[in-house]
């Protein structure tokens, strides 16, 4: 293969899709990204239209090639990562969606998983991992075939197909239909010891077995875009859900190491190697399928974290940029009492409280916008050690690994290595995401030649020590999980 021939990875995530050229030495050619818009029917729903995160990938393809100044046929592969769990069906002739995209976020099943989750709890938990919640596929896909006409006889009789959004895709763009273990593991009917999907689930769900698609190894090639699209047929050669993704993105590749995304929220997964390790407050995914083996990881997922930031720039309007809250919370010693649990959508791992709601606690006469700002920064790093307890319990964590939008904030990076006592390390290459899907499609076409050669294109751009002594580290966190209690449940108190 010449020097000419770069990897494009596609990361489409839940307000933006995103498309990267990355190089031989992982280093990014161009990026193409755009927005798409973000639908909210009723009331705690959330939807995409398919077709436009389509064009918006489409968009950002040719963008992320024409920046790079290159031409389709100097990809030598193509890598898909994807905001997870977003449940799609589609016509298996036509291609086109028979209802919209119902998002991760999106709520409107809660009762039904509530029901489901008194009988199966258990069972579910022990066969995919997860904490049954309407964040996952399985409700949302019964939803769809409960509640567009027709659509279950469609389903039955395989006109329609099912799929997350790599499996979307990599329809559109190949015809075949498939997705990845790790993308499997976060539909809550996939078994992820028996690997297959699970006849029993699938009768709770009420999902007949055609719609799925088959599930393969996070590196191998699916099929070839199809010439008109691209004017080249490139494999397709890559899939990982996003928090996998970066996991791989960060080589993150023994058990025990731990990686931290900060974005709109924060996901924290733990590689744990080929054991399935079960936490009650922590999902157990799968983090990839390779070389014929695949690797579990422990996550906690929480909900609300950059969100929170824009929240001071949008809702309250105290800041004007992300990164002014930095400046602000450096004009403050400490925190002075002052803390801000984000609970806007209830609370994730390690807490899983629907009920839960925001608070600000600890206000006096002195408090001013730069402790909010502060409380906010302070409040994405608890959460994360949160997350981390939890996951000590079952393995030891010696560092962790950043990535994601917040990341950029010094002061955050520092008060989460001083929270949780441990180094945050900060790699060169921050868009660890869309770098794990480009690795798992170059592995695939020998692009890269193995695990090692990428663990050695990994690189530290900073290291965090923690400075905080333990005395101090552990009385701000105590105050922590105080406020969080208070605010757990408020919205059954209140009735809202
Ligand atoms: N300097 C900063 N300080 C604090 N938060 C930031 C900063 N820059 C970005 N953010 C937050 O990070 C998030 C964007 O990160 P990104 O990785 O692009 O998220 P996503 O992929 O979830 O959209 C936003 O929620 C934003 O508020
Ligand atoms: O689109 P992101 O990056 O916020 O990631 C969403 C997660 O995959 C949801 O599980």
């Amino acid at each position: 293969m010449g020097e000419d021939k770069f990897i494009l990875s596609l990361d489409e995530g839940t307000t933006s899709a995103r498309a990267i050229v990355f190089d031989r030495e992982s280093n990014v050619r161009g990026i193409g990204q755009y927005e798409f818009p973000q639908h909210y029917p009723r009331p705690g729903w959330v939807e995409h239209r398919p077709d436009e995160i389509w064009e918006a990938q489409m968009r950002a393809i040719r963008t992320a090639l024409e920046r790079a100044g290159i031409g389709p046929e100097q990809i030598a592969a193509i890598g898909i990562t994807n905001q997870r769990e977003t449940t799609i069906v589609w016509d298996r002739e036509t291609g086109r969606p028979v209802y919209n995209a119902i998002v991760w976020q999106c709520r409107r099943t809660a009762e039904m998983v509530e029901e489901i989750k008194r009988e199966y709890g258990d069972v579910i938990k022990e066969k995919t991992g997860l904490v049954p919640d309407a964040y996952f596929s399985a409700s949302k896909l019964k939803w769809l075939l409960d509640n567009v006409p027709g659509l279950r006889e469609k389903a039955e009789r395989g006109e329609v197909l099912f799929g997350t959004v790599d499996t979307f895709l990599i329809y559109r763009l190949t015809g075949e239909h498939v997705t990845d273990y790790s993308n499997a593991s976060r539909t809550m009917l996939f078994n992820i010891k028996r690997l297959d999907w699970d006849d029993e689930l699938l009768e709770i769900f009420e999902i007949p077995e055609g719609i799925l698609p088959e599930v393969r190894e996070s590196s191998e090639v699916y099929g070839y875009t199809k010439r008109e699209l691209l004017g080249s047929e490139i494999p397709v050669s890559g899939d990982a859900g996003d928090q996998q993704a970066a996991l791989f993105g960060q080589a993150a590749f023994e058990a025990g190491m731990v990686k931290a995304t900060y974005g709109t929220g924060n996901f924290i997964l733990a590689n744990t190697g080929k054991t399935v390790r079960y936490s009650d407050n922590l999902l157990t995914t799968i983090a990839w399928g390779l070389n014929g083996k695949v690797t579990y990881a422990l996550e906690g997922s929480v909900f609300i974290t950059g969100a929170a930031v824009q929240w001071l720039r949008d809702g309250i309007r105290i800041i004007k940029s992300a990164g002014e809250t930095e400046e602000l919370a450096r004009k403050l010693e400490s925190n002075e009492g002052v803390y801000f649990v984000p609970a806007f959508v209830g609370l994730g791992a390690p807490y899983w409280d629907q009920f839960a709601r925001g608070l600000i606690i600890g206000i006096t006469r002195g408090t001013g916008r730069e402790h909010l700002a502060r409380a906010t920064l302070e409040a994405i790093a608890y959460l994360t050690r949160d997350v981390i307890e939890e996951m000590e319990r079952l393995v030891g964590v010696k560092e962790l690994r950043v990535d994601g939008g917040a990341t950029a904030n010094d002061f955050l990076m520092e008060f989460q290595a001083n929270i949780l006592g441990k180094p945050v390390i900060r790699p060169v290459v921050k868009e660890t995401t869309a770098l794990g899907a480009a690795y798992l499609a170059g592995l695939a076409v020998d692009y890269w030649g193995g695990m090692e050669e990428i663990r050695d294109l990994w690189k530290a751009e900073r290291i965090f020590e923690p400075k905080m002594d333990a005395e101090t580290r552990e009385r701000l966190y105590r105050g922590w999980r105080e406020a969080v209690k208070r605010a757990l449940g408020w919205a059954k108190v209140t009735g809202t």
